[in-house]
């Protein structure tokens, strides 16, 4: 019998969403190709024995709302929040949940036994990013039970609350960082608008000699020479925040395969299925 194996994929908000809008999906094509996907592995997997978490970002539900209610640093524990806060956090919590509430229900109708959950329902930060990872136990212990079920969890970057700036934005990335310290998984694999890592933003220099892909990263290399400022809003860091984490997730256990890549290729779904890699 082949042993069980978890791996986790993050739908990132520049494949389902459109950011260079507001509460934007991406065009029905682009969102029904990545979905399709989903499902495919879905079965896929399940065939296998194998199990699936998805994580989804924000995108244009989440991002452009972070940054205009300045809901990242929070508004700090001493003081009370004041009604721009409390506007802007109940609003981009509608946008999340509306975003999230589509691709469930997409993914539902295509028969994958998808359940939502919130982020903000299942952690307390303690300055966002620096969060011990035990904090993120009930997370992953509802996670766990989800999948011994026979479901497959759906969490999502979320707007949540913190012990210390009263609020902040908790990205999608840390989420996969924090599940795989806290369950046994084989595989995380980003989903994005590109295919993969470049020396520069491909979409501003699309030239194959002068801004390659690069294939493989070494973890250990503190910097690297990437440029990574996209041209979207992005409060948590763009690429450059995904390189962060996936570095994080590969130097906790170099078992992990880390990939980053493009939605609906062929590269997508071969690691989404479990296909060795460079096959
Ligand atoms: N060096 C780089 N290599 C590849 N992409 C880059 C680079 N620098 C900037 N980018 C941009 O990073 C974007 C992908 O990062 P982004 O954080 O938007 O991904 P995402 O996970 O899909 O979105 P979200 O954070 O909303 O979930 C691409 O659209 C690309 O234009
Ligand atoms: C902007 C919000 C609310 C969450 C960000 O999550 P990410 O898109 O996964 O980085």
């Amino acid at each position: 019998m082949t042993q069980k194996k978890v791996i986790i994929v993050k739908l990132g908000g520049a494949a389902i969403t459109e950011k260079r809008g507001v509460c934007q999906l991406s065009n029905p094509q682009q969102l029904e190709e990545t979905l399709d996907q989903v499902e495919t592995a879905y079965w896929h997997l399940t065939k296998s024995g194998h199990q699936l978490i998805l994580i989804h970002g924000a995108g244009s539900f989440g991002h452009p709302q972070a940054k205009q209610y300045n809901l990242k640093p929070g508004w700090t524990t001493t003081t009370p929040p004041t009604p721009h806060y409390l506007k802007g956090f109940s609003h981009i919590r509608h946008c999340l949940q509306s975003l999230s509430q589509h691709i469930c229900s997409s993914l539902e109708s295509r028969n994958v036994p998808v359940l939502a959950m919130s982020p903000l329902d299942y952690i307390q930060t303690q300055d966002c990013e620096q969060t011990s990872t035990e904090l993120f136990q009930p997370m992953a212990a509802r996670v766990r039970q989800y999948l011994d079920l026979g479901f497959v969890p759906v969490l999502h970057g979320d707007a949540i609350l913190d012990g210390i700036r009263g609020c902040t934005i908790l990205s999608g990335d840390i989420i996969m960082y924090q599940l795989t310290q806290l369950l046994t998984v084989t595989r995380c694999i980003f989903i994005t608008d590109v295919c993969g890592i470049y020396k520069s933003d491909p979409k501003q220099d699309n030239s194959s000699t002068s801004n390659p892909l690069i294939r493989e990263i070494l973890a250990q290399e503190e910097k690297e020479q990437i440029q990574s400022n996209g041209s979207t809003i992005d409060v948590t860091g763009g690429m450059g925040g995904k390189i962060k984490w996936a570095k994080k997730i590969v130097l906790s256990d170099n078992k992990i395969d880390c990939i980053i890549c493009k939605w609906g290729s062929k590269e997508a779904l071969d690691m989404m299925c479990l296909e060795p890699i460079g096959k």
